[in-house]
């Protein structure tokens, strides 16, 4: 293993030690991000900084995650944290860490397809390992579209079963009976978790942040075990090179996804998931938009988010689709308007999907050019 004085000199300067981190997972559209405003919010007094790994080409959660009175939200770029992101994760830390006078505690939030073990095993398995303390990992599920077997995926399995503390989220759209079956089954993959039911998140920080859940030394057992099993080369970055952490996570991947480390990209289609990103500055015609949502949008797509733009009206438009639930709020735009839309599931024709959402545009109205809508 390499030891830490191969890594930055500045990063290694930094005094701070242990650092709390959490680590937000659970599948696509479950409610992370509500989750971490309600965290954001309610954090008095403690100063957090945000990582977030999304998966899209555009990263719409920078939008939708409230800011702070500091700038502090660090967003990964487009990457399956569990393979490409392992050295951005730790650079990204490092940034956090080197921000030593403001920040008292670090909460990392996983694409809805991320395995959560290996993420956790870059915090413990690298030089981070000192410099940080992983509190618990949190994996939100939503009770109303959850099912182990719908998508087949070893993603929404693995954060079930490293769940420390699981919520079953959207408790406002299942009843009681649902929600305590649910349990049971949560409670067969993941005996000892806390669990706790909400409705946007809404839990009490005390139950969420801080709590001391997560048992490194568990982890380390269990995954020298794995480790022996299989012989992986990796390159990784060679200043933080540290084949313990990525033998360990690597050797996951292999096996559950028969991944190639040559084609990282790949590995994104993670369970088959993709997903189709569309961005334009013109505007949608309403009717055209709302057509597609009802005739052409395949049930294939199980998760979409975007910042949505109409031609028909002034404000700026929060779109999300889980499951076969969508939503249209409205804000006010703070930048120029434009359009912004990601699209994820499993076996989608991209290319058709574009041109339907494309077909949606139309050339800006004249009234907005006289000021309708600024
Ligand atoms: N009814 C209901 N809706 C919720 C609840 N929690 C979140 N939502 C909605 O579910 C949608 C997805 O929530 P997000 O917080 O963006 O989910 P996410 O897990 O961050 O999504 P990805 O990062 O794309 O995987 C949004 O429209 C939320 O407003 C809840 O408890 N009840």
């Amino acid at each position: 293993m390499q030891t830490a004085a191969t890594s930055s000199t500045s990063a290694m300067d930094v005094p701070k030690h242990g650092l709390p981190v959490t680590i937000i997972t659970g599948f696509l559209g479950s409610g992370k991000t509500t989750l971490l405003n309600h965290i954001l919010t309610n954090q008095q007094g403690v100063k957090t900084a945000v990582l977030v790994n999304e998966f899209g080409e555009i990263g719409i959660d920078n939008e939708l995650i409230i800011k702070t009175d500091d700038d502090n939200m660090v967003e990964l770029s487009n990457g399956c944290i569990c393979c490409t992101i392992n050295n951005d994760l730790v650079e990204a830390v490092y940034k956090v860490l080197e921000r030593q006078d403001s920040i008292d505690y670090l909460v990392v939030e996983t694409t809805g397809l991320a395995d959560p073990l290996p993420v956790a095993m870059t915090f413990l398995g690298t030089e981070l390992r000192d410099m940080t303390r992983l509190d618990s990992i949190i994996t939100v599920v939503d009770s109303e579209n959850f099912s182990l077997d719908l998508f087949n995926s070893e993603a929404a399995y693995s954060q079930i079963a490293y769940g420390d503390i699981i919520l079953l989220n959207k408790a406002d759209l299942v009843d009681e009976a649902d929600l305590d079956s649910l349990e049971v089954r949560i409670r067969d993959i993941k005996e000892g978790a806390r669990i706790l039911r909400t409705v946007k998140g809404q839990a009490p920080l005390a139950a969420l942040l801080s709590v001391g859940l997560f048992e490194s030394d568990k982890y380390f057992a269990e995954e020298a075990e794995k480790s022996d099993h299989h012989d992986h080369a990796h390159a990784h970055a060679p200043e933080h090179e540290d084949h313990s952490a990525c033998d360990h996570d690597h050797g996951k991947c292999e096996h559950d996804h028969d991944h190639d480390h040559h084609h990282h990209s790949n590995h994104l289609e993670n369970d088959g998931f993709t997903s189709v990103s569309f961005e334009s500055d013109r505007p949608f015609n309403i009717r055209k938009f709302q057509h597609f949502l009802d005739n052409q949008l395949p049930t294939n797509v199980f998760r979409a988010k975007g910042i949505l733009w109409f031609d028909e009206s002034p404000k700026r438009h929060i779109f999300h689709l889980s499951g076969k639930r969508f939503s249209l709020d409205d804000d006010q735009w703070v930048s120029t308007p434009k359009n912004q839309l990601v699209l994820i599931g499993q076996g989608l024709d991209h290319e058709a999907l574009r041109s339907q959402v494309e077909s949606c545009l139309t050339v800006p109205s004249v009234s907005r050019g006289k000021g309708f809508g600024k």
